[in-house]
């Protein structure tokens, strides 16, 4: 009998949307008793995921699983890194970029078989000025500032995300920053987009990393220098069809610490949650720190 909590996101993309998850969560707890010793709890508010997780590792449970987006997987998993407890993932969420990447795209019956017959992996974390956790993507440029506004909405989902892509695109202004990297010389440069990435993609299949892979104890940054009305279409279709190769305007490097240097302190988001940061952004890997369940033998690695 495992011992298992599931935490709900009543705010997650699809939930807003639907009961349909909470229900078949509901029952998929009841039809499987002789398996799982499981509760369902439901969060209240924003950073209540993480505490719902610590109270679940103090009370000895083995498993917990994540009910919501990108967001609330890492409020959960920001409380089990470290620890024995396995992570299992519900995504429904807008972009579901970390399930997406381990081959479980939403809240179909592929979410619920992984439960019982999945596979748990150890994956890599990262780690932003040793405070803020991640574990899909974090960044700082246009797609934080997609984050900020995206936050203050209440509507969500994939047309919402459009929607806010094209009416800030034109008039953002792009940050100035120093990359550091061990293994090559200081850029300086303008950054439309400056990512790092454990998995290869947002979500929503927009691979801006891609060959990433959860557990070979390396992050990688992808740079993208600019994005103009000659070149915006080219770099989606690159986004969307795993090609943003290196060019004079992708700049990529795989590497276990990165440091970022602005000229003063700024946005930066944490699979997708916008937080405020120092100038500099000191980020690192945590190699092989998260438990989590995965399809056995299908997805990413
Ligand atoms: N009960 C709640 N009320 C309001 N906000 C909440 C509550 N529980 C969690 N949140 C916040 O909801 C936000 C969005 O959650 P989440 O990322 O799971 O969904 P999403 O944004 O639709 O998905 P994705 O990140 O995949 O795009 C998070 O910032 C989280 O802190």
């Amino acid at each position: 009998m495992i011992k298992a909590r599931f935490i709900y996101n009543p705010r997650s993309g699809y939930n807003i949307k639907s009961p349909g998850v909470i229900e078949r969560t509901r029952r998929f707890i009841a039809e499987n008793t002789a398996r799982f010793d499981a509760a369902l709890v439901s969060t209240t508010h924003p950073h209540h995921a993480t505490e719902l997780a610590r109270d679940a590792v103090a009370a000895g449970c083995e498993l917990v699983v994540a009910v919501g987006g990108d967001g609330t997987l890492n409020e959960v998993a920001s409380g089990l890194v470290h620890s024995r407890v396995t992570l299992g993932l519900i995504p429904c969420g807008s972009g579901n970029g970390l399930g997406r990447h381990l081959g479980i795209p939403g809240p179909g019956e592929r979410a619920f078989h992984t439960l019982l017959h999945g596979t748990p992996r150890l994956i890599d974390t990262g780690l932003v000025n040793e405070t803020h956790r991640f574990f899909n993507v974090m960044g700082l440029g246009f797609d934080a500032e997609i984050s900020r506004r995206f936050h203050s909405l209440t509507l969500r989902g994939l047309p919402t995300y459009l929607r806010l892509i094209v009416g800030t695109w034109l008039r953002y202004r792009r940050p100035s920053v120093a990359i550091t990297e061990p293994a090559s010389a200081r850029i300086d440069t303008r950054a439309f987009i400056l990512a790092v990435a454990n998995s290869d993609q947002y979500g929503n299949n927009g691979y801006i990393a891609p060959g990433a892979t959860l557990d070979d104890g390396l992050l990688d940054l992808t740079l993208i220098r600019r994005a103009h009305i000659l070149n915006v279409l080219p770099l989606a279709l690159r986004l969307v069809t795993q090609k943003l190769h290196p060019s004079r305007n992708i700049h990529r490097a795989r590497a276990a610490h990165f440091i970022i240097d602005r000229a003063a302190p700024g946005l930066i988001h944490t699979d997708g949650e916008p937080r405020e940061s120092p100038a500099r952004v000191d980020i690192r890997v945590v190699p092989k720190s998260l438990r989590i369940l995965a399809p056995s033998g299908q997805g990413n690695s």
